[in-house]
């Protein structure tokens, strides 16, 4: 162990004498202080006498399961980290026991090298909640952070309030989270408040947005390459999963990840090793999965676009967040909240917004949420005369988004018979792409989800037809 002034207090639970002092040897070359125990009774006992920083126990034991004895910690509210060893190829195992409560798992035979990781990982997260529990922690690392991170998430709905509710509880586990909702609700705020309220907030996050990757580059990008790898790779460069190594990796759109790098992603996650593209050797990984999508993927599976195995892994824990036309209670605070968000950007006063105009966004359906909400205020704002705003979305119906724009003249209206039709009908199209891009503040994915296209027929359709769409908002950014 690290800390060199009170050693971390670890019980091991397996029933097979050589595994148990494996581990045990593994451990005290660590410098941790180790009891162990071969059955739930031995366990138990140890247990009433003592506190642990980490409880690591195989599942099969000869008087039941491991998982019992997670069940029975958290029901007693005990702080012990819980690491639970699977047999190969056991999933479900491993999932219920995150479920549980558990804080990670390791499938036999373990690795040492990843055991001891794994281990020390949970000895660090056992040590920030101990210092989280404490009652007054003046600047204390991720707890500021943490609170930072949930105080920019607006929303005092019981919607809004159950999710940041769940992001406390379920940040301190090592279990993958699914972040799902309409594109626009705040999925990338959920997913970065989950991160900076775990022990890894002050390790990297890593938020990549897989449908932005081309098809080819995905595995370099991943699990990154040795020089000469491929052609024009000159330097050795290390991938999404060694960047987020202590940290949290945030994958969003994981829905729109193809079938073949599906298959790669679940070898990774569950080997927790990655082999660079041109290397021999495998990196361990040691990055908290964080993932995102605006579509149904237990339907994608359904399909037969989604791994299932996979949806599993990354499903351990769910978090929906709902459509803001759901919360409309959220609606004030979040306008107030934007518009003094951008006046700060723009270096000027604060805006009033009147409560006519907010009964009047209340009933515009704003299919792009948060986003396209800041995206009116935003024009609001620039059309407005410093003191009030000016909204153009009531100028027209309010029914949905697309129509809280003026509308613009289709090469229809004028019935004309094209003498190109190629050409006349890229034009329409480019018109409709441009207006679906402009009613959801240049939102490529809410956009595509509008018109009923994924985002990559959306970005190749960008591209063929050689749209503007200079406000892209598909881009690698961690929030700040
Ligand atoms: N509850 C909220 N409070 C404050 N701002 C929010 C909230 N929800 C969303 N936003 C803002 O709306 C914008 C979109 O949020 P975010 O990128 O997290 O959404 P998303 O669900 O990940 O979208 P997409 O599916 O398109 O990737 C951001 O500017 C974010 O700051």
């Amino acid at each position: 162990m690290t800390s060199a002034i009170t050693p971390a207090h670890i019980l091991v639970v397996d029933d097979e004498p050589d595994l148990r002092t494996l581990y045990e040897l593994t451990l005290l070359r660590e410098g941790y202080r180790i009891d162990t125990a071969g059955d739930l009774q031995q366990a138990r006992s140890l247990l009433m006498a003592h506190h642990y920083d980490v409880l690591i126990t195989d599942m099969r034991l000869p008087d039941g399961l491991g998982l019992t004895l997670i069940c029975e910690l958290k029901a007693e509210h005990r702080h012990e980290q819980c690491v639970v060893i699977t047999a190969y190829g056991s999933a479900e195992n491993a999932v219920e026991a995150l479920k549980s409560g558990a804080f990670d798992y390791l499938t036999k035979p373990v690795d040492l090298k990843q055991f001891r990781q794994v281990i020390a990982s949970a000895v660090r997260s056992q040590a920030a909640t101990a210092v989280a529990v404490k009652p007054v922690i003046p600047n204390a690392g991720p707890g500021i952070l943490g609170q930072r991170a949930l105080a920019r998430l607006i929303g005092q709905s019981p919607g809004m309030r159950q999710i940041k509710e769940r992001i406390v509880k379920v940040a301190t586990s090592m279990a993958p989270v699914l972040v799902t909702g309409e594109s626009g609700t705040g999925k990338e705020l959920v997913a970065y408040a989950i991160h900076a309220n775990s022990h890894r907030a002050k390790g990297p996050w890593v938020a990549v947005n897989c449908s932005a990757i081309p098809d080819a580059l995905l595995e370099a990008e991943f699990f990154g390459s040795k020089k000469g790898a491929y052609t024009g790779s000159h330097v050795d460069r290390e991938g999404f999963f060694q960047a987020a190594s202590g940290g949290t990796l945030f994958l969003d759109e994981i829905g729109d990840l193809p079938l073949p790098m599906q298959s790669k992603l679940l070898r990774a996650i569950q080997e927790r090793r990655v082999r660079p593209l041109g290397s021999t050797q495998e990196d361990i990984i040691d990055a908290r999965i964080v993932s995102a999508t605006h579509k149904d993927l237990a339907q994608e599976v359904q399909n037969g676009h989604f791994r299932q195995d996979l949806f599993y892994r990354l499903n351990v824990i769910d978090m929906t967040i709902p459509p803001l036309r759901e919360r409309p209670e959220d609606l004030p605070d979040l306008c107030h909240a934007l518009l003094a968000r951008i006046a700060e950007e723009s270096g000027a006063p604060v805006p009033a917004i009147q409560a006519s105009d907010l009964e009047k966004l209340g009933c515009l359906r704003l299919p792009g949420n948060v986003r396209e909400l800041e995206n009116l205020l935003h024009r609001a704002v620039a059309l407005g005369n410093g003191e009030s705003l000016q909204f153009d979305a009531f100028s027209t119906p309010v029914s949905d988004g697309l129509s809280a724009f003026p509308a613009q003249t289709s090469p229809m209206d004028h019935a004309v018979i094209p003498s190109d039709l190629q050409q006349h009908l890229d034009d329409l199209e480019r018109q409709i792409l441009r207006r679906a891009l402009q009613a959801t503040g240049f939102n490529r994915t809410a956009a595509a989800a509008q018109l009923g296209l994924s985002l990559r027929q959306m970005r190749y359709r960008i591209a063929r037809l050689h749209i503007d769409s200079a406000q892209q908002d598909d881009t690698d950014v961690a929030p700040v």
